[in-house]
């Protein structure tokens, strides 16, 4: 039993029906990294410099220095911070897809100055709404933070990124949460270095395979690329195939970085009574496939059945018709 005092206990873990297997841990220098990585599968990497710079940040330091910008904080009623494209959304609202679609937004997206966040965090009490800061770095903050995130273990994120044949960084998203935020499932188009910075994050995560069990929206849908399936309060009579997910969890802590790869789902919360948490995670675009081998990957079938939604959208306009035509072309010819 190691000796260290445990940071965390169970009771600060949100309980769910869920099947879940630990996500394997491995020093940074360890080349089971990146044999898994290489097998698109998650891991944590413990004991980098990737954000070691970054120890220092507590919201004091940040807000000495990340300077005067705008912010972009989401509000929430409740625990949960669903995202959702704005553009799918103005395309509901201007009858693209004919006017039988409702859309109520699950949280509101505001700007907002760091100190005023910061009071707010502070000054929060039960029955006021959540605040989640989803901000990606760039050069309003002041220079002491660009000299930290200059101070980041690049080498070690390229070295990942060329091993990998992942495209190019595309975001740096800096998140501070409050204790108890919970981002639903989901998947991203985009391989995921996610560097734990301050305080505690259950991350639950689900292979591309789980595609069945997780029943994303679809395509069109502002929602696009989240679970349907509420996880506190599942509804297994639309859900049914939730009950047969098995999943991957991990609670990560400052100076972990979890692996998250392309297309896997997760479903991220702050721990309860753990005090806020702040990350900074590394979105790269995947490189060009190198060969194709067969069968193809589970996350190559997801991408697949996204081109063929998304065409199917375009030509049927009417997002009631696309179900009804793909049941015409498969039952009884492909089932
Ligand atoms: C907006 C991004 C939120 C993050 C999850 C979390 O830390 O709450 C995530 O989903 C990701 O890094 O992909
Ligand atoms: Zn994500």
């Amino acid at each position: 039993m190691s000796n260290e005092k445990k940071q965390w206990d169970p009771s600060q873990l949100r309980k769910y029906e869920i099947s879940l297997e630990q996500i394997p841990r491995y020093d940074c220098s360890d080349p089971r990294v990146d044999e898994i990585m290489d097998e698109n599968k998650p891991v944590i990497i413990q004991n980098s410099n990737v954000v070691a710079s970054a120890k220092k940040w507590n919201l004091e330091y940040l807000e000495k220095y990340m300077g005067n910008g705008d912010y972009t904080v989401f509000l929430s009623r409740n625990h949960k911070f669903k995202y959702y494209d704005d553009k799918k959304v103005a395309k509901i609202n201007n009858g693209d897809m004919g006017r039988n679609i409702e859309f109520t937004q699950p949280t509101k997206k505001v700007d907002m100055k760091l100190p005023e966040f910061l009071k707010r965090l502070k000054d929060w009490k039960r029955g006021d709404d959540r605040l989640y800061l989803q901000q990606g770095l760039n050069n309003t903050v002041g220079p002491e933070i660009v000299r930290d995130f200059l101070n980041f273990d690049w080498d070690f994120c390229n070295g990942k990124q060329t091993k990998h044949n992942w495209g190019p960084l595309t975001y740096n998203l800096l998140l501070i949460a409050m204790e108890g935020n919970v981002t639903p499932c989901h998947y991203d188009e985009q391989q995921n270095l996610f560097a734990q910075i301050h305080g505690y994050k259950r991350c639950i995560l689900f292979p591309p395979s789980q595609f069945e069990c997780l029943y994303p929206y679809p395509v069109y849908h502002p929602h696009d690329r989240q679970s349907m399936v509420d996880f506190d309060r599942p509804d297994y009579s639309k859900f049914p195939k939730f009950r047969e997910a098995k999943g991957y969890e991990a609670v990560i802590g400052p100076g972990d970085v979890l692996y998250i790869p392309i297309y896997w789902w997760h479903h991220i919360e702050s721990l309860m009574r753990g005090g806020h948490t702040i990350t900074v995670n590394f979105w790269y675009k995947d490189g060009p496939s190198s060969t194709i081998s067969y069968p193809l990957k589970d996350y190559q079938k997801v991408a697949i059945m996204r081109n063929i939604e998304k065409m199917l959208q375009d030509v049927l306009k009417d997002p009631r018709e696309v179900g009804p035509l793909l049941r015409t072309m498969v039952l009884g010819r492909f089932t």
